[in-house]
């Protein structure tokens, strides 16, 4: 099929979305297009294989993927229907950030007959959130983004590499502690996208870095606040969610039983305007990130250490002074970057550690001339500490997830001229 690149739709952690017409001849149409440079798309690959397998009117539609040179780079390009409304994050945030409680009704009702159709086929979305769910006229609410998906049953090869992943704000407690990541953390995500959508802000509203909110998920009893304004329907609808035992929370096909979601069948279908993005992204939005502080929201940190030393170790690590400035390309993130020989660092040796919450990173430094390399998993400390780092030009260092998720790296030390300056880290991807 010939197709003509337009303009950019919105961009992820991993790919660019851009819209997209087929030429008369190819039938003219519109769709979406997902691209990311071919090197860099096992996880676009992977979204494909997953979407080209899906049909429903409430989950984006697959229409194909190719592969083309551009600009002397090879893109992988994934074809999905065009959904014109924007994303539900936008939507509520042009609502003044507050949607109302039917027009709440009618998008739940779609994301948990999405959901409901996705669990149906094995699938667990793991990364439901405003962003993510797409507004069409015709369809109301349609979901979107599989980067995070899995198979529940299905051991496919390519699984391996999806570690427990997702965005920190909307995180069910057992994801968070990193054990299981099953149909039950959907439905934990579709209370906090109502709260969202209510409120027009985040499920954990007073907690704003992403390792305190993990905390906070993972070992507090705490839930996220129920809106006061909502009606007891739609509260009663939110605990049946956001039971903190994935056991207890109803499925999928319980939910659309449920009054909140039976009563919601008026036919609103009007699309408010767009505005502007706010909704928190994955863990590398650099909005999320620039809120950094030091929490002590904990409501006992104590316990939680002798419960779990690798949360004492997080917290540790997680403690900022001030925000380094770092630049990301679609993969990797680059710490510090020495590249003019004018530069005043130099970097004599390098020496880090980065401890990961979930999934598996690999740390690259390059000096320029070659590239050294380490991996490291969930839970893991990775101490690096390499002295022939010395070259005066070309010195980067990037970590790479592939999708740069649920990563916290800390206590990056560059060593300049044998004077340990403490650059003071990253905490995300
Ligand atoms: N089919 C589509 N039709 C219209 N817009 C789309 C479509 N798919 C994606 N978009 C836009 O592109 C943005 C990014 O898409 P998507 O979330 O799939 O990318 P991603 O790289 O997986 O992002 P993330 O980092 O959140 O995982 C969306 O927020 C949305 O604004």
């Amino acid at each position: 099929m010939r197709w003509t690149r337009g303009q950019t739709l919105g961009h992820g952690s991993s790919a660019t979305v851009s819209l997209a017409t087929a030429s008369p001849l190819s039938g003219a149409t519109v769709f979406a297009v997902k691209s990311a440079e071919l090197s860099k798309s096992e996880f676009l690959q992977r979204e494909q294989k997953i979407i080209s397998s899906l049909s429903s009117p409430h989950v984006v539609g697959y229409k194909g993927c190719d592969i083309t040179m551009e600009n002397n780079m090879t893109m992988y390009n994934l074809f999905m229907e065009y959904v014109s409304g924007g994303t539900l994050a936008d939507a509520t945030s042009g609502c003044g950030g507050r949607l109302d409680e039917s027009l709440i009704g009618y998008y739940a009702q779609h994301i948990v007959q999405g959901l409901d159709y996705l669990h149906s086929q094995g699938l667990v979305h793991c990364d439901i959130k405003g962003r993510n769910i797409l507004i069409s006229e015709d369809d109301g609410a349609k979901i979107a983004d599989f980067g995070c998906a899995k198979w529940v049953e299905r051991r496919v090869e390519e699984d391996k590499v999806v570690a427990i992943g997702g965005t920190p704000m909307y995180m069910a407690p057992e994801v968070a502690r990193g054990e299981e990541q099953g149909f039950p953390c959907d439905i934990w995500a579709i209370g906090c996208t109502i709260i969202e959508m209510a409120t027009g802000g985040a499920p954990w509203p007073k907690v704003a870095d992403p390792v305190t909110v993990l905390y906070q998920i993972a070992y507090s009893d705490e839930l996220p606040e129920f809106p006061s304004f909502l009606s007891e329907q739609a509260k009663d609808f939110l605990d049946k969610c956001l039971r903190r035992c994935p056991k207890e929370r109803w499925t999928a096909s319980q939910l659309l039983k449920h009054p909140f979601l039976e009563g919601s069948n008026s036919g609103v279908k009007s699309i408010p305007d767009s505005a502007s993005n706010f909704s928190p992204t994955s863990i590398l939005d650099q909005g999320f990130w620039n809120s950094l502080e030091e929490s002590e929201s904990l409501s006992s940190p104590v316990d939680t250490q002798r419960k779990n030393p690798a949360a004492d170790r997080i917290r540790r690590l997680s403690s900022l002074s001030e925000v380094p400035s770092w630049t990301w390309d679609e993969n990797w993130i680059t710490i510090r970057e020495n590249n003019s020989e004018d530069n005043n660092v130099i970097m004599n040796a390098v020496e880090f550690e980065a401890y990961m919450i979930c999934g598996s990173a690999t740390v690259s430094i390059s000096n320029g001339a070659e590239e050294l390399e380490s991996t490291f998993g969930t839970e893991e400390l990775l101490n690096f500490s390499d002295s022939n780092v010395n070259s005066r030009s070309g010195n980067s260092i990037g970590f790479f997830n592939g999708r740069k998720r649920c990563v916290a790296l800390s206590n990056l030390n560059f060593v300049r001229d044998k004077e340990k300056s403490f650059l003071p880290s990253i905490s995300s991807f």
